[in-house]
């Protein structure tokens, strides 16, 4: 009877014992399914609230102050003139482009036959005069109003950007001492300031990056004697082909007339700066004076030597002067106080672009610093070219935005050239070609090397004539896994040709 009510009780406490895990695995079900649920609907908000917060990084405040009741341009040309920010302004055209799907005038190789004058067949998938319809134009070239007026629609607008020719001479020197025979021979900048005409021969090639290289980028005889007639006639041929020229050191404010211009939205013309060199602080431009590091003494000059770079390129010092006085003259109509509020948004602007997509605030680095090696700018000549580092964690949209901000010219135009000819053959594959003509001498391409501006003949001279004079630049640090990686990255272009 005793064992009965032993086992009775011994059951009830079994039971007790069952009934009690029961209730606690169901509460553990309803928590597990709460925080699961919670899980997902946070994964969701998480996405959306990502989603939203690049939606609205890049477009809410990215439109600007208003543009009055225009029409945005989508015909545009930029005469890409050498040293002078070019590489940055080109970037906001392909991002621009890009982004809207339209048809760009991109050249065989990376800039279009240069240093010949411009010729209408230097454009991939140009078939005759107006036969495809092309939007933006922007890679170097030398410019030839009649052949450009062939490619690019009749309503196109025209602009291009001057620096200062002393600056000018300084980053060219930096840039193609090696390329330019003149710079070449010479101990440094000032050396080569002190005396140019020692050094100087007007009849070798890629001189014209040591002497009025402005003038000789607008298609006029750079070596010419300097005469104010001559210098006016040039000055005025500028002003008839082109709508608006900007100003290297009035970057911002250039910015902002630019995009009243073309009627185009803030975001369009925010841009982090490309292709700069690293040097010692100066004083100058924030944004280099970030980079700490020792201006070669090549570049080192006394204040002698830079009136003597100004007398040596007397021409280019006359369309500088010329044209920074028409753009203060643009400034005063529209309005100081105006300018100096649209240059504030556009500098806040930046700093949040800059904040949200940038590695280290922004601060710009060396190529070898930078882990993604498709992202790593062109070097060339004597100094380091810099890029950027991407912020990590970017949601996918956020960081496709940021790398169109930073991505340097060549992979840019690859990328683009990918999308519109998506069938054509990969220019990786081009770029097999044993060796390259540079500068008068044969260089072998080895695999760690790549071409900035397709001077390699190869879709430009080489299987064109052989007249591709278009072969200045050399890189020697780029890694050649680019244009692979760009290539199959690219596509769902659609081409626009008639
Ligand atoms: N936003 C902005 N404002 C002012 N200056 C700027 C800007 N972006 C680039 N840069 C400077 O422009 C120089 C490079 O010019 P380009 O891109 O035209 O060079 S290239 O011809 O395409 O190689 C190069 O000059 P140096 O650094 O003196 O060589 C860049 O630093």
């Amino acid at each position: 009877m005793a064992f009965k009510r032993r086992a009775r009780r011994m059951r009830l406490g079994l039971g007790r014992y069952r009934v009690g895990p029961m209730w606690l695995w169901k509460a553990l079900l309803v928590f597990v399914a709460i925080a699961f649920a919670g899980q997902l609907l946070g994964v969701i908000f998480n996405k959306s609230l990502q989603q939203d917060r690049s939606r609205s990084l890049f477009s809410s405040d990215g439109q600007g102050p208003p543009l009055g009741s225009c029409r945005p341009h989508s015909h545009v040309m930029f005469l890409k003139t050498h040293k002078t920010a070019s590489s940055t302004v080109l970037n906001m055209l392909y991002r621009y482009g890009e982004e809207r799907d339209l048809f760009f005038a991109l050249p065989l190789g990376y800039q279009f036959g240069y240093p010949l004058p411009f010729n209408a067949h230097r454009v991939k998938g140009y078939r005759g005069p107006h036969v495809a319809e092309f939007s933006i134009m922007g890679n170097h070239m030398r410019f030839n109003k009649p052949e450009v007026e062939k490619v690019m629609p009749v309503d196109t607008f025209y602009f291009s950007i001057m620096r200062d020719p002393v600056a000018l001479a300084e980053s060219s020197y930096a840039y193609y001492k090696a390329v330019a025979p003149a710079f070449k021979k010479a101990k440094g900048l000032g050396d080569f300031a002190d005396n140019p005409r020692k050094y100087y021969d007007p009849r070798l090639r890629n001189n014209h990056y040591a002497r009025n290289l402005l003038w000789f980028d607008f298609g006029l005889d750079h070596n010419a004697n300097f005469s104010t007639t001559l210098a006016r006639r040039g000055e005025a041929a500028v002003r008839r082909a082109f709508k608006l020229i900007l100003v290297s050191e009035h970057f911002d404010q250039s910015m902002v007339l630019l995009r009243h211009a073309l009627c185009w939205p803030l975001d369009a013309i925010v841009s982090f700066s490309l292709n700069a060199r690293q040097q010692k602080p100066s004083g100058g431009s924030s944004w280099v004076g970030k980079v700490a590091a020792v201006q070669p003494p090549a570049l080192a000059l006394t204040d002698d030597q830079r009136l003597k770079l100004r007398e040596w390129n007397a021409l280019d010092w006359h369309l500088y002067q010329a044209f920074n006085r028409s753009f203060w003259n643009e400034v005063d109509r529209f309005g100081r106080i105006r300018m100096d509020q649209e240059v504030a948004l556009l500098r806040t602007r930046r700093d949040v672009l800059a904040r949200a997509c940038l590695r280290d605030g922004g601060r710009p680095v060396e190529a070898s610093r930078i882990r993604d090696k498709t992202i790593r700018p062109f070097q060339s000549g004597l100094v380091k070219i810099l890029g950027y580092e991407l912020q990590p964690g970017l949601d996918n949209a956020t960081h496709q935005s940021c790398l169109r901000m930073i991505r340097p010219e060549i992979q840019y135009k690859d990328l683009l050239d990918a999308r519109q000819f998506p069938r054509a053959a990969p220019q990786a594959a081009q770029a097999q070609a044993p060796a390259i003509p540079a500068g008068g001498a044969y260089l072998r391409k080895d695999p760690s090397s790549q071409l900035r501006t397709g001077e390699l003949g190869v879709g430009e001279g080489g299987g064109g004539g052989g007249t591709g004079e278009d072969r200045s630049r050399l890189s020697r640090s780029n890694n050649n896994n680019n244009n692979q990686t760009l290539l199959r990255g690219g596509g769902g272009g659609k081409g626009k040709i008639k």
